[in-house]
């Protein structure tokens, strides 16, 4: 288990990192959001040794980096794919790593193979794209089997194919038990890899939870209300009166009367809660034929819940 205690990092007068703490627990992937600038990467770099904090700590099952024996075999981390030497190839900078943790040169094969880049492996990185970087960083990352793995926008320059190999890829390490810690601004593609979220903000922690309560955690959403066509004026009101938005998105005024469909009218409401529209429907003698609540996504969530803790926000 990787946990981040207290941990605070300042720049002459910047705050990157405000007292944050959070654990990232085995067997499970935590997906790490957070507007621009919000101190996702200086966290991690805290967490593997490449920046001091200015107080508090990360442990790796109770370890700070810096104290453990052979951090490649315990800690994993991709954070920056734009690293290595355009001049060497891949299963140099590969071969490079072995030799650190004292691993078998079987491993360099094996971890090319796992990525997809055997058939590459002795052309010069400074020829790969984005995404083959990406790939010979989780290899480098994986290296070592480390039961702890950290991933700062994995899924960088990767294409669809890319995309959903390393979702994949970071799920048969948490079902291997790895704790992994993956940081991304795809929301889409973290609803579906983590099992659990940490959101920051301007350094400090917003929410820590599973995606579920993240994503119930959130106002109300959009629900789509069906009620006759002859009852539509006395909805809007109803619904208006108990302060929500409501808008008529057909069978309203001016629709044909003659069609079945048009004996009907179909409401949006947002910032509704359907069981609360349906209460409030009885209560009221009102004929409800359809209602459905809109999924709430982790986009609309997370918009939501850091709405206070955007820094860079273009107008
Ligand atoms: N070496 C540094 N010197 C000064 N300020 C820094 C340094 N590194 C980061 N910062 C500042 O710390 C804040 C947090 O940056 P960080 O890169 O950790 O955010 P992030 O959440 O990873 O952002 P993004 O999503 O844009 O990658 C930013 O305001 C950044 O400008």
């Amino acid at each position: 288990m990787l946990e981040i205690r207290n941990l605070t990092k300042t720049y002459r007068a910047q705050t990157a990192v405000n007292d944050l703490s959070f654990t990232v627990p085995d067997g499970q992937v935590t997906g790490f959001l957070g507007p621009n600038g919000a101190g996702k990467s200086t966290t991690m770099r805290m967490a593997v040794g490449l920046e001091r904090p200015t107080s508090g700590e990360a442990t790796f099952d109770g370890v700070p980096f810096r104290k453990l024996d052979n951090p490649g075999r315990v800690v994993g981390s991709l954070l920056d794919a734009t690293w290595f030497h355009p001049g060497r190839s891949a299963y140099q900078h590969l071969a490079i790593l072995a030799d650190l943790m004292r691993l078998p040169e079987t491993r360099i094969e094996e971890c090319l193979e796992a990525v997809g880049l055997s058939g590459v492996a002795t052309k010069r990185v400074g020829g790969f794209s984005l995404g083959m970087k990406q790939r010979l960083g989780v290899a480098c990352a994986l290296m070592g089997n480390p039961k702890h793995v950290l991933l700062d926008e994995p899924v960088n320059g990767l294409d669809p194919e890319g995309v959903h190999w390393m979702r994949e890829r970071i799920r048969a390490l948490a079902a291997d038990g790895c704790a992994v810690l993956v940081s991304s601004h795809l929301l889409s593609e973290m609803e579906l890899t983590a099992d659990r979220l940490i959101v920051v903000g301007k350094g400090a922690l917003i929410a820590e939870g599973t995606v579920e309560e993240f994503l119930s955690r959130g106002k109300a959403g959009t629900v789509e209300v069906e009620v006759l066509a002859e009852d539509v004026f006395r909805a809007v009101g109803l619904l208006e009166a108990e302060g929500l938005r409501v808008s008529v998105v057909s069978g309203g005024a001016g629709s044909d009367a003659s069609s079945s469909a048009a004996k009907k009218a179909l409401l949006r409401v947002d910032g509704a809660v359907a069981d609360d529209i349906a209460r409030l429907a009885l209560n009221n003698r009102l004929l409800i034929t359809g209602l459905s609540a809109k999924k709430v996504s982790l986009e609309d969530a997370f918009l939501d819940t850091t709405a206070g803790s955007v820094v860079y926000q273009a107008n």
